[in-house]
């Protein structure tokens, strides 16, 4: 995995950074590990998720390995522009689950010189882009991409595969719905 080593970070303006990957690829556990240093930077740290994702908390950004932050639930994009004035750092969970208007929300915010951290799902279960992530890894200053291992194979696994029936895009879910997987071994079920 790639991991964001700038050798200085950019002086004067604000920057968005994107995390994506598959699920268990340690998206989120980037993401605490990143804010976690600005906090001890004494840095102001904002942290959003959306409403939607309560799998293992109301109130927290939760990785699949238990490290955890708390967290504001929002659900529309415009709240995080609204809570983020006095911020320095602000970190997005499950960036997928939010509308496009998350991206003008995420420009906006760095034009006013904010570092921006994004965490999201970069395909859905079928392999297919899962927006807004495409737009925001397009208008990133940093990308990271993060690789699970494939449970069928144990090579790098970029894929999320679904175990369970169902054909919405949207199905909160752990373990118990899916699993990582390679190109070789993902199916579209
Ligand atoms: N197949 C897998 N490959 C890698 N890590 C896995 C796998 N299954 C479970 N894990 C666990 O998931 C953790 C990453 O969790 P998390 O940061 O929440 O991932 P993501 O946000 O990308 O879904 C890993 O450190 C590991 O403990
Ligand atoms: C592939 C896929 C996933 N989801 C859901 C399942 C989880 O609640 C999140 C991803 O969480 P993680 O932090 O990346 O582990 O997204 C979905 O709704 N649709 C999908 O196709
Ligand atoms: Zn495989």
């Amino acid at each position: 995995m790639s991991e964001f080593t700038p050798h200085s970070s950019p002086i004067g303006t604000g920057w968005i950074e994107v995390i994506a990957g598959c699920m268990f690829s340690g998206k989120t556990e980037e993401l605490i590990r990143r804010l976690r240093r600005a906090k001890i930077a004494k840095q102001n740290v904002k942290v959003f998720k959306p409403k939607i994702d309560n799998r293992y908390s109301e109130s927290q950004i939760v990785s699949h390995n238990e490290q955890s932050l708390p967290s504001i639930i929002v659900e529309d994009p415009f709240d995080i522009l609204e809570l983020s004035e006095d911020a320095h750092v602000i970190g997005i969970d499950e960036a997928q689950f939010f509308s496009n208007d998350l991206v003008d929300v995420v420009n906006k915010l760095a034009d006013q010189g904010k570092r921006v951290i994004i965490a999201g799902l970069d395909m859905d279960y079928r392999g297919v882009p899962f927006e807004p992530m495409p737009q925001l890894l397009a208008i990133a200053e940093y990308i990271t991409k993060t690789l699970a291992i494939c449970v069928n194979c144990g090579n790098p696994a970029d894929r999320t595969q679904r175990k369970i029936a169902s054909s919405e895009r949207v199905l909160v879910g752990a373990a118990d719905s899916y699993e990582a997987r390679c190109r070789k071994c993902h199916y579209i079920p």
